[in-house]
């Protein structure tokens, strides 16, 4: 495990705010972290907050805004590149060459797409980069050790891995949110329905992530034959509905994906 000595962090929001907990939370030194975020107004003990990019070396550098703000903060990023800085991006949509032509000095540049459960120590996280030395590879690898399960992939599956594991969460908030206004619907007390989803999500997905079978498996033992479960989950496959929505779902968020490239691309 070969952790960053120094790493900068240019924003700090919603993803970039669950990487650093969950670093924090996996044990990684506070010290290790600089912060480079415009109205962040607190950060853990010894970590440091800044507004502006610092001059100095870092050993790798995390970029965690908008997609559409690459434009803007280039000139600022770029002169703390150099041969020994890995530059690791969060931004959806936006691929690796158009990173090199942005970030031409930077040692190694790899694309990380972690979901909001990385304050956990439980995201998936989806890498893609080329010409790191084995060094690098095993700093970025002992980056995403402490946020969950890193993997590498193909960048030609990083829009639809994005919409997976980097979207999923949301699919997955909304459908906690169906199953308790559902509930409600046909009677139940809305904060009890509510209660009540979340619960089953959370132990559904417990087991499933613990059992040594699989998901399908699962649901046909919770389906009594004739029973209950069997009369929903008919409902839910008829016509592939289930399947059919998830499908578009996902090529909708990866199509998007390859528009937000394309737009990088043009220098948006
Ligand atoms: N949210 C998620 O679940 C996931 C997001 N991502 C990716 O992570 C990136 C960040 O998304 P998210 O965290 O949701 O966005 P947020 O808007 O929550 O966070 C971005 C942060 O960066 C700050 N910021 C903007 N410009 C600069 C700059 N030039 N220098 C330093 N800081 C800056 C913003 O400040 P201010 O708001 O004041 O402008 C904000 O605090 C995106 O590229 C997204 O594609 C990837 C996986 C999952
Ligand atoms: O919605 C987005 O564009 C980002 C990428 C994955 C999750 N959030």
């Amino acid at each position: 495990m070969t952790l960053p000595r120094k790493m900068l962090l240019i924003g700090c929001g919603n993803m970039g705010g669950a990487m650093l907990a969950g670093w924090l939370r996996g044990g990684v030194a506070p010290e290790t972290f600089t912060v480079v975020d415009p109205y962040l107004e607190t950060v853990a003990d010894g970590v440091t907050l800044l507004r502006e990019v610092p001059e100095g070396e870092f050993d790798a550098v995390q970029l965690a805004i908008k997609p559409q703000g690459l434009a803007d903060a280039v000139p600022g990023i770029e002169p703390v590149m150099g041969p020994n800085t890995v530059l690791l991006s969060l931004l959806a949509g936006v691929e690796w060459e158009t990173l090199a032509q942005r970030f031409p000095r930077a040692g190694g540049i790899v694309r990380i797409m972690p979901n909001l459960s990385a304050a956990l120590g439980k995201s998936p996280i989806a890498l893609a980069g080329e010409g790191l030395s084995d060094a690098q590879t095993a700093m970025v690898e002992a980056l995403t050790a402490p946020l969950g399960q890193g993997e590498w992939i193909d960048e030609g599956h990083f829009d639809l891995v994005t919409a997976l594991a980097g979207s999923g969460p949301a699919f997955v908030y909304r459908f906690i949110d169906a199953l308790g206004a559902a509930a409600t619907s046909l009677g139940l007390p809305e904060e009890q329905a509510q209660r009540l989803a979340l619960a089953t999500v959370e132990g559904a997905s417990a087991l499933a992530a613990q059992s040594d079978v699989s998901p399908g498996d699962l649901a046909r033992r919770v389906a009594s034959p004739g029973g209950t479960t069997q009369a929903g989950l008919d409902t839910l496959d008829a016509n592939n509905r289930l399947l059919d929505l998830i499908t578009d779902t996902l090529r909708a968020a990866a199509r998007r994906g390859a528009e937000m490239a394309e737009e990088a691309r043009r220098g948006g």
